[in-house]
C-alpha cells in the first residue's frame, strides 16, 4: 500500500521505517520543503532523530496533495498544536471513502479543547480514522527494539487494517475499539511525565515518582471515563503503559521539561533550549485543566502541573498541596 506520513518529526519518521521494513511505499511530507531536500540527501532526519540511516526506499515530497494521491493510508503525525493547518492544506485532496486516517500524535488542541479525533472530524467531515498509541519512543522503534502498541478504531475492520500494515517481529499491533480512551491515555500521560521529571530533576527519590504514577493512572481513567473513555483502556499498553515508558525514559521530552523545571529552570528557557522539538503535555495541561473542569473530575496533579507552567506556582508549593490533601479511602 502507498501511505503518506504528514510530518517529518521523529515519530513519523520512525513509523516510515517500519512500514518500509514491512514493504509498503512510503512517502514522508512536511512543512519545510528545504528540510526535506536535506533529509533526502544526507538520508538522516538530523534535526528530530539525528543517528538513524533513512532506507533509501524512502521518499520525501513537499507538496501534500501529491502525497496523499494513491495513498491508503495518511498518518497524522504532526504536533498537536500544528495539526490543524495541516488539515487545512489536506482538505482539497481529501476522499473520505478511499484514505484511512491514522492518528500517531498524542494531545489535547489547546484552542478548542478538542481531542484529534474530534478537531479531525470538525476540519474533515465523516472519515475513516484510527489511532495508534502505546509506549514507543521514536529513538527505540527506529532502531528496531521490540514494541507493542494498540490500533483503535470505531470500525474492527480498519483496527485490523492497521494492525495488519504495521506488524511485524518488532513491532507488535493490538487492536481496540475505544478511540476516546486511547487518545486520552497518550495525551494525559504526558502532563503525568511532566510531573515524573520534576521529582527526578528534584532528586527526591524513588517513593514520590511510584507514588505519582500510580495516582495518575487513576486520575487519568477518572478524567478519562468522564469524557466518555474506557476504564479499561487505561490499563492497557495506551493508559499505564505509555504512562510508565514516558515517566521512566530517558528518551522523554516531557520527562526532560519536568526534569528541568526540577532544577529550577524556567519554562521559557527550558523550550526555547529544545528548539522545534516538541513537548506535547505542556500545551496538554492547559486542554485538560479546562476539560476536567468542564467535567467536575478531580484532577489534583494535572491542577498542580498546570499551575506549575501557567500560574507560577512554584514546585514545593505543589508538591505541598498535593500531599495535604484531605485524608481519604484509596
Ligand atoms: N517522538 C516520539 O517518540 C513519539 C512517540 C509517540 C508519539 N509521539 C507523538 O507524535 C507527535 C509528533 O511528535 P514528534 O516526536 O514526531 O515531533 P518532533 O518533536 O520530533 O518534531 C516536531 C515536528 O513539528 C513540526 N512542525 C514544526 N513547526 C510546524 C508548523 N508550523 N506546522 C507543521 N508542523 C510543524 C516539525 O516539522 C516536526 O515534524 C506528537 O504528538 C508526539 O507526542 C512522539
Ligand atoms: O518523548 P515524549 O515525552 O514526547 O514521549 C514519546 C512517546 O509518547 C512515548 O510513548
Amino acid at each position: 500500500m502507498k501511505i503518506a506520513v504528514l510530518s517529518d518529526g521523529a515519530w513519523g519518521t520512525a513509523l516510515a521505517m517500519n512500514l518500509i521494513d514491512n514493504g509498503h511505499e512510503v512517502v514522508s511530507w512536511g512543512p519545510f520543503p528545504d528540510y526535506l531536500d536535506e533529509m533526502r540527501e544526507k538520508r538522516e532526519n538530523v534535526r528530530f532523530l539525528p543517528g538513524v540511516k533513512l532506507p533509501e526506499a524512502l521518499s520525501f515530497e513537499a507538496d501534500i496533495g501529491r502525497a496523499a494521491d494513491g495513498a491508503g493510508l495518511l498518518l497524522l503525525a504532526t504536533p498537536t498544536q500544528y495539526l490543524r493547518g495541516v488539515l487545512d492544506k489536506l482538505k482539497p485532496h481529501f476522499d473520505p471513502q478511499r484514505h484511512l486516517l491514522l492518528d500517531v500524535a498524542k494531545g489535547i488542541e489547546v484552542d478548542s479543547r478538542l481531542l484529534i479525533s474530534e478537531m479531525v472530524r470538525q476540519v474533515l467531515g465523516p472519515n475513516r480514522y484510527a489511532v495508534l498509541s502505546g509506549p514507543s519512543h521514536a529513538e527505540e522503534v527506529s532502531r528496531r527494539v521490540p514494541t507493542a502498541v494498540v490500533a483503535a478504531s470505531a470500525n474492527p475492520a480498519d483496527a485490523e487494517l492497521v494492525q495488519q500494515l504495521f506488524i511485524n517481529d518488532n513491532f507488535r499491533v493490538y487492536t481496540g475499539s475505544d478511540v476516546v480512551g486511547v487518545e486520552l491515555g497518550g495525551a494525559l500521560k504526558n502532563v503525568m511525565a511532566i510531573a515524573a521529571g520534576i521529582i527526578d530533576g528534584m532528586k527526591l527519590g524513588d517513593n514520590p515518582k511510584a507514588a505519582l504514577m500510580t495516582r495518575g493512572i487513576s486520575e487519568m481513567g477518572r478524567l478519562g471515563e468522564l469524557l466518555g473513555g474506557k476504564a479499561q483502556t487505561f490499563s492497557g499498553l495506551s493508559g499505564i503503559g505509555d504512562l510508565i515508558v514516558t515517566c521512566t525514559s530517558g528518551h522523554s521530552r516531557n520527562r526532560h521539561v519536568g526534569e528541568e523545571l526540577g532544577r529550577g529552570k524556567r519554562l521559557p528557557e527550558i523550550l526555547s533550549s529544545m528548539g522545534m522539538v516538541v513537548a506535547e503535555g505542556v500545551t496538554t495541561a492547559r486542554g485538560a485543566y479546562t476539560l476536567a473542569r468542564r467535567t467536575g473530575a478531580e484532577t489534583p496533579i494535572i491542577d498542580e502541573i498546570h499551575a506549575i507552567l501557567y500560574e507560577d506556582r512554584n514546585v514545593p508549593d505543589a508538591i505541598r498541596n498535593l500531599m495535604s490533601r484531605s485524608a481519604k479511602p484509596e
